[in-house]
């Protein structure tokens, strides 16, 4: 029989606190080998708290923490050759180019990537030769995680590995994340953005006031909390509006002005229905479409906000991000 594989991150009842603040008030999670796995919460949720103890950086207030089946403090040599995380800022010598931080970083490990490979695999081309207190805010991000992953840890763990990015290089660490998985690594990152939770990670813990507020696969936590769909469309006359909330199914009804009129977001429990109704409505509306739910709307029926409510933040631009 096969011995059992040990789970990359097993997390139970963690709890942090500062003082009188409690960061993180009983976390439970499990990530899997070979998954990419994200913390997706606004702004002070306490997603770095939980990476800073999951790596063994903070001692848990209470409860338990084992990666690959240690203890990340007490048994911190075990796990160190076997664990990165990105540095921060301050490891860097300014002076240094892309291409020699990489070569130094390369030398004090043993099967390390090598310069090239991470160059070519966070799209560094263009920087290499640059010094690093020259480096855009994205190349230095960039940077930072393929210094983590030149040890090709079996876990690697990124704390908000995009912030910063444009939407190229965004691409480029996606690619990267998605590349280590390939090889047989697990990934572990947090995010403030659902759009990168959506397209990298197999699983997500939605994580809000400390808590896990659900986890599990997006398109699972979708089906599982939002049962019902949209019907978007832009009204040329808002004297409509107040009529939607009357029609049959119809749950929630958000609109907010744009160029030539008022886009309005129907939420709909018979949206074929909504979506003809709206098509034969005597009033004159386009771009009537039908759109699938995000986690976005997982976030506000798990917490019973919005993600984009003061104290959280979102840099999702697309039309979910409706207001009321
Ligand atoms: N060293 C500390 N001392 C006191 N309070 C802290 C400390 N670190 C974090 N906190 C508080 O703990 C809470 C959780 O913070 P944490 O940084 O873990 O959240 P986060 O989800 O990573 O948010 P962010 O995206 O802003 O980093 C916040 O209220 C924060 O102000």
């Amino acid at each position: 029989m096969e011995p059992a594989v040990a789970p990359a991150v097993h997390v139970s009842g963690l709890e942090k606190r500062y003082g009188s603040v409690t960061a993180v008030n009983g976390i439970h999670l499990t990530v899997a080998s070979g998954e990419i796995f994200g913390l997706l919460g606004p702004n002070g949720a306490g997603k770095t708290t939980t990476i800073e103890c999951i790596v063994g950086l903070r001692r848990p207030t209470s409860g338990t923490v084992r990666v690959l089946g240690s203890d990340p403090v007490a048994e911190r040599d075990q796990i160190r050759p076997c664990v990165a995380i990105q540095p921060q800022h301050s490891a860097l010598f300014e002076l240094q180019t892309v291409e020699e931080t990489l070569r130094v970083w390369s030398s004090l490990y043993t099967d390390a990537a090598g310069a090239e490979e991470i160059i070519d695999r966070l799209g560094l081309h263009d920087c290499r030769r640059h010094r690093v207190g020259k480096l855009s805010g994205g190349q230095r991000q960039r940077l930072l995680v393929g210094l983590a992953l030149i040890s090709r840890p079996d876990l690697l763990v990124l704390d908000e590995p995009s912030a910063g990015m444009d939407p190229n290089a965004r691409e480029q660490l996606w690619a990267a994340v998605t590349g280590h998985r390939l090889a047989g690594g697990t990934v572990l990152l947090s995010t403030h953005t659902m759009e990168e939770a959506h397209a990298l990670c197999d699983r997500v813990a939605i994580v809000d006031g400390g808590r896990v507020a659900t986890y599990g696969a997006p398109e699972d936590l979708v089906r599982e909390h939002t049962p019902e769909r949209y019907v978007t469309f832009i009204l040329r006359d808002t004297g409509a509006l107040d009529e939607f909330e009357l029609w049959e199914g119809v749950s929630r009804v958000t609109s907010r002005p744009v160029r030539d009129g008022t886009f309005v977001q129907l939420q709909s429990a018979v949206p074929e229905r909504t979506m003809t109704a709206v098509l034969n409505a005597s009033f004159e509306t386009r771009d009537v479409a039908l759109r699938e739910p995000s986690l976005e709307e997982v976030f506000r029926r798990v917490t019973g906000r919005d993600f984009d409510e003061p104290g959280a933040r979102s840099s999702t631009s697309n039309a979910s991000t409706t207001s009321e």
